[in-house]
């Protein structure tokens, strides 16, 4: 046998076993067989390129090209997008219309969101003959690319029907959008995500897809610490493959806060976190060790259900974890304008009042519809002290004896009704008004919900305290909409045969859902009391 031959036999058998294992779906040892293919390939071609004849080299370049489009999908499978594209890439250089290789390159760029290159690909796939074959999941994925381009260019999602179906059948397919925002400078610390144009109340901001996410249903003993842990570690592990197998993700997490001197972080440009942008001018070989990543995840990771959230589609039981890059940008605040919805590995923020350009988003890391007391401690276990206007003016008020009487008098457990109309004469003879109205009564919140929901209290109290529209109204001026005081204003109207204005109801359905979901599903929301 010539040492031409026995290389042939080689590669044959190395192209059988990477096939087989491709098959039966064992990526890493087809990426190891497909590995020392190509290679062999590689050197069959540049050792015997100028004594071959044409027929045998063209046959050997066209099992090169195969063997790198299988390697790629095989990389792909195991989320390695990175060197899978690269593997594509050698493989359109050999043949540019390698049909196989665009279909991998194109699903590989729509899992990047990279959704007009997949476009692209798709596109030059159409043209090959084996489209004819395979026409029928083409044309999905042209179909599938050209949504997702549209929604990432105009933000028009509309969640409508899959919410109003109370989430049955699929969760729609999202794509990330970045909205009328940049990153600058915030006074609150470091940099903060701001308006660039006014932004009416229920309009999105971004849409971004996790990096990685953990959830679970947490047992009740042991208040679900242990599995709690168990989850925040597969966490970290799913993070640091990411990282391992991404650089672009490994840059991106490198431009976070680890919660130290942010006043000297760099203020990143909004545009490299668009899936599209050009890698080139990146340093994408800036390494993250393990300390930094850990304090990164710390700092920025958001639990889903927070009480600025709302988590879509999900058994309330899960608890879950996760780290969405650009949404880490936005800094808590006591009077925030934004919330988030969860739906899938995407988060959806929108503004949930009316914000001016130039302003700072902000939604709140924790429940801001407690006092200053209760609030400080959630900061401080989020490492960093508030210091907003509201908190602030909290600080002036608490020195008040009529506050702190108010506040013994709340800890002993009196009738909540007296406590909010001694509230109420306090904010009038210390001449609260406007804005810190609404802080003050978010601040005693439980005490104000408690009163409207009790009907002796509201026969005691009910003629001298204020109705329940005017303070949810003041709340929502200062701290857009929630879904408590969407209740409590339905429920407070309900009890008291006041008429229910529909068009605040839907505009504090707006500030709690945003604008993805539509005004005819809002008002389908409320008459069903699904919110
Ligand atoms: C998710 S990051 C927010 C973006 C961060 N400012 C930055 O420059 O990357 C969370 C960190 O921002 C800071 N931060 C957010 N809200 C704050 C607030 N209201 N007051 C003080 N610091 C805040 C804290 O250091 C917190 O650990």
């Amino acid at each position: 046998m010539t040492e031409l031959e026995m290389a042939e036999e080689q590669m044959q058998q190395l192209r059988s076993k990477a096939k087989e294992h491709l098959l039966r779906e064992e990526w890493e040892d087809s990426i190891l067989a497909y590995s020392h293919f190509i290679n062999l390939c590689q050197d069959q071609i540049s050792n015997t390129q100028h004594h071959l004849d044409p027929e045998n080299l063209s046959k050997l370049h066209k099992s090169l090209c195969l063997g790198l489009s299988n390697r790629a999908e095989a990389r792909s499978r195991l989320r390695e997008f990175d060197e899978a594209l690269k593997d594509c890439e050698q493989s359109l250089k050999i043949e540019s219309t390698h049909f196989k290789t665009l279909l991998c390159k194109g699903k590989i760029l729509l899992n990047l969101n990279r959704y007009s290159m997949a476009l692209d690909c798709f596109k030059t796939a159409l043209l090959d003959p084996q489209a004819n074959e395979n026409a029928e999941s083409l044309n999905g994925y042209l179909e599938k690319c050209k949504k997702l381009e549209f929604l990432s260019r105009t933000g028009g999602f509309d969640l409508s029907d899959w919410i109003v179906n109370k989430y049955r059948g699929k969760s729609p397919e999202l794509a990330e959008y970045i909205g009328a925002v940049q990153i600058r400078k915030s006074v609150i610390s470091g940099r903060g995500l701001f308006a660039t144009k006014n932004i009416d109340a229920g309009t999105l901001v971004l849409v971004t897809k996790a990096i990685a996410t953990e959830r679970g249903i947490l047992p009740s003993e042991d208040s679900g610490e242990n599995a709690q842990l168990v989850m925040w570690k597969n966490f970290i592990d799913k993070v640091t493959s990411s990282i391992a197998k991404c650089p672009r993700t490994c840059y991106l997490i490198n431009t976070l806060s680890i919660g130290e001197d942010e006043d000297v972080l760099e203020v990143p440009d909004i545009s490299l976190f668009r899936p599209e942008a050009e890698e080139e001018r990146r340093d994408l070989d800036k390494k993250l060790d393990m300390a930094s990543i850990l304090n990164i995840l710390d700092v920025n990771s958001l639990v889903e259900d927070a009480v600025s959230a709302k988590v879509l589609g999900r058994n309330s039981d899960y608890y879950g974890v996760g780290l969405w890059v650009l949404a880490s940008f936005i800094n808590h605040a006591c009077s925030p304008n934004a919330r988030r919805l969860h739906v899938g590995d995407y988060v959806m923020v929108h503004v949930s009042r009316d914000v001016k350009a130039g302003e700072e988003i902000t939604f709140a890391y924790h429940d801001v519809l407690l006092p200053l007391d209760k609030r400080r401690e959630m900061s401080n276990s989020w490492g960093f002290q508030c210091n907003c206007k509201r908190c602030k003016f909290e600080e002036e008020m608490s020195e008040k004896q009529e506050i702190r009487e108010i506040e013994i008098g709340l800890e002993r457990g009196i009738d909540m009704g007296g406590a909010v109309y001694r509230l109420e004469e306090c904010m009038r003879r210390c001449v609260v008004r406007g804005k810190q109205k609404g802080y003050l009564r978010a601040s005693y919140w439980s005490a104000y919900s408690e009163a409207y929901g009790s009907q002796k209290s509201m026969k005691r109290w009910g003629q001298r305290i204020p109705a329940v529209d005017v303070v949810v109204d003041s709340l929502v001026e200062v701290m857009g909409s929630d879904e408590r005081l969407l209740k409590a204003l339905i429920e407070g109207l309900n009890k008291s045969s006041g008429v229910l204005d529909k068009e605040r109801a839907l505009k504090l359905g707006r500030g709690v859902y945003g604008k993805v979901v539509k005004k005819q599903a809002l008002r389908t929301l409320l008459e069903i009391g699904l919110f």
